[in-house]
């Protein structure tokens, strides 16, 4: 279980999250959901160790800890709402590269990466390029890219927002078959059909700066 307790983030003058706690449930998916500008993609960058909290904690399996450190453990993977693609790599290079620059032989992370591949429903997309997917399928790649490190907690930041409406049940149902396997996953979405598709709990960012954690 990883909890956040009383985070705080200011931008200059302006206070967007205000003495919040999150916690975030093993082999669950939590929603993050909030009107637009209520901080929730800041909550995300901050649990992932990209954006620094004013002030707070950090709890991971009742020890306390700091996303920064969560962050050099690889226990956080991030599917970014764009999908950040290395343009000029194959999808299968997409995949290795991060696995790779750890340490871990090229074999041995092609073959990891073929089992994503796989489940993904991406094998005959290996040897292609980026630009030449679907929205659908960059999704995916960004997905497998982030599970190619083995994280324990996957963070999503709106992962319907780039993609056409009718594919919200099938990244649902993507969220899902990713939780079947024992993932902890966090989706930060504005689409309240959406989180009622895929969250076991939901937390609610206002823009006030106040909060309600429901299950
Ligand atoms: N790096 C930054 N510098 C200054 N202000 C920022 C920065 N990042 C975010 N903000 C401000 O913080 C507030 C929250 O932004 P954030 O992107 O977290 O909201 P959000 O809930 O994810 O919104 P949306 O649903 O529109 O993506 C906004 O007012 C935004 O302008």
């Amino acid at each position: 279980m990883l909890e956040l307790k009383n985070i705080t983030k200011r931008f200059g003058a302006q206070t967007v999250l205000d003495d919040l706690d999150v916690t975030i449930e093993d082999q669950k998916t939590l929603a993050i959901v909030g009107p637009s500008g209520a901080g929730k993609t800041t909550l995300l960058r901050i649990i992932a160790g990209l954006t620094p909290a004013d002030s707070g904690t950090m709890v991971y399996n009742g020890a306390p800890t700091t996303a920064a450190a969560l962050r050099k453990q690889g226990v956080i993977g991030v599917v970014f709402q764009g999908f950040e693609l290395f343009p000029n790599l194959t999808v299968l290079k997409n995949i290795t590269l991060a696995p790779t620059l750890q340490g871990v032989s090229a074999a041995a992370a092609e073959r990891h990466a073929e089992r994503l591949l796989a489940q993904l429903d991406l094998i005959a997309q290996a040897d292609a390029y980026p630009y030449s997917l679907s929205g659908g399928q960059k999704q995916r790649v960004a997905i497998a890219r982030a599970l190619a490190l083995d994280p324990q907690v996957l963070l999503y930041d709106e992962p319907t927002s780039a993609l056409d409406p009718n594919l919200r049940q099938s990244v649902a149902e993507l969220i899902d078959s990713v939780k079947q396997q024992g993932m902890t996953q966090v989706v930060v979405t504005h689409d309240m059909e959406f989180a009622k598709m895929v969250a076991d709990a939901t937390l609610t960012v206002a823009k006030q700066g106040s909060e309600s954690n429901e299950a």
